[in-house]
């Protein structure tokens, strides 16, 4: 497993901002960490890095407890923060120095990573003098520069518009074959369930759900039915007292399991009701959230 977190406290005088957070990480898989404002996530984030001490409970990377000067993290956070009045390529050397790497492999580095960003023109710039999207691409730099082992990535799209979000989510990808260990922290569950197989949506410092994306969903309690809205289905379900929601053409009825959706079939045909067709799905990980988090 490389990241366990075991029994993690955090309060801030009355306020606990993490409380008995458990969860396990394996090796080159990706975490979506997840929450409303105020839930917890950054501070989590803070004691891994290291800039909190946890009141209770540890941090543990490859079995051992984690050592912020053995673990290569790259961390980018929420609020973005570079240099404004310092040239591009010498913050990141600085950054990329300041990571244990030599002066060579540095400047290598910041050009192959400009390139790849389609940003070499911005080299000898101020970071002042470049747009708010081309910061957050130098900042996502000084992030993978030394090519960390565990990459840390606070709400890494916003700011960018849709090809630069799309870029990242490349590089995202590739760091994942890669088999990096990630955490992303975002309020956009679409994002979440493109990159996330593991998730731990927390709420007032505690995780209210948290495991496999697949297993949660799968076991969740309850899937979507979407059913053709046929002449005199609305008033059948009414009969039968089932709640549904109305969606252009269709019905959207939420039933247990596959069973309860085949109880709810023949009824409808005993009801001589045709079935021009029906589409079952998992909740969506954004209903979950909304669900848990309200
Ligand atoms: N340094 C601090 N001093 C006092 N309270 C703090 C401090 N840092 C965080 N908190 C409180 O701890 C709780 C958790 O905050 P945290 O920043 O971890 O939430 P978050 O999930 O990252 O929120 P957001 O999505 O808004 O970034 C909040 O109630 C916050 O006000």
């Amino acid at each position: 497993m490389a990241l366990e977190l075991q029994y993690l406290h955090k309060s801030f005088g009355h306020i606990k901002a993490v409380s008995n957070l458990t969860l396990t990480l394996p090796t080159g898989e990706v975490l979506g960490l997840l929450g409303r404002n105020g839930a917890g996530k950054t501070t989590t984030i803070k004691m891994i890095l290291g800039l909190l001490v946890p009141d209770q409970g540890e941090i543990r990377w490859q079995g051992n407890k984690l050592d912020r000067n053995r673990v290569s993290i790259g961390y980018l956070p929420e609020e973005r923060g570079l240099y404004q009045k310092s040239k591009v390529s010498d913050q990141l050397r600085y950054f990329a120095e300041l990571e244990g790497m030599d002066r060579q492999s540095a400047n290598k580095a910041i050009d192959h990573w400009l390139e790849k960003l389609q940003i070499p023109e911005h080299k000898d710039k101020k970071a002042s003098d470049l747009s708010k999207g081309n910061q957050q691409k130098i900042q996502l730099i000084a992030t993978l520069i030394h090519d960390p082992e565990l990459l840390i990535l606070d709400e890494p799209f916003s700011g960018l518009d849709p090809v630069n979000a799309n870029m990242l989510s490349a590089i995202i990808e590739e760091q994942v074959k890669k088999k990096k260990t990630v955490i992303l922290s975002s309020h956009r569950m679409e994002q979440i369930e493109t990159f996330c197989e593991n998730v731990c949506l927390m709420k007032d410092g505690q995780a209210v759900i948290q495991g496999r994306l697949s297993e949660i969903k799968q076991n969740y309690g309850y899937r979507n039915l979407t059913l053709f809205n046929h002449k005199g289905m609305e008033e059948k379900l009414k009969e039968w007292k089932v709640s549904y929601e109305k969606k252009m053409n269709d019905l959207l009825v939420k039933v247990k399991d596959d069973s309860e959706a085949f109880q709810l079939f023949n009824r409808l045909h005993q009801a001589n009701l045709p079935l021009r067709y029906f589409k079952m799905l998992e909740p969506t990980l954004n209903e979950i959230f909304l669900e848990k988090v309200r």
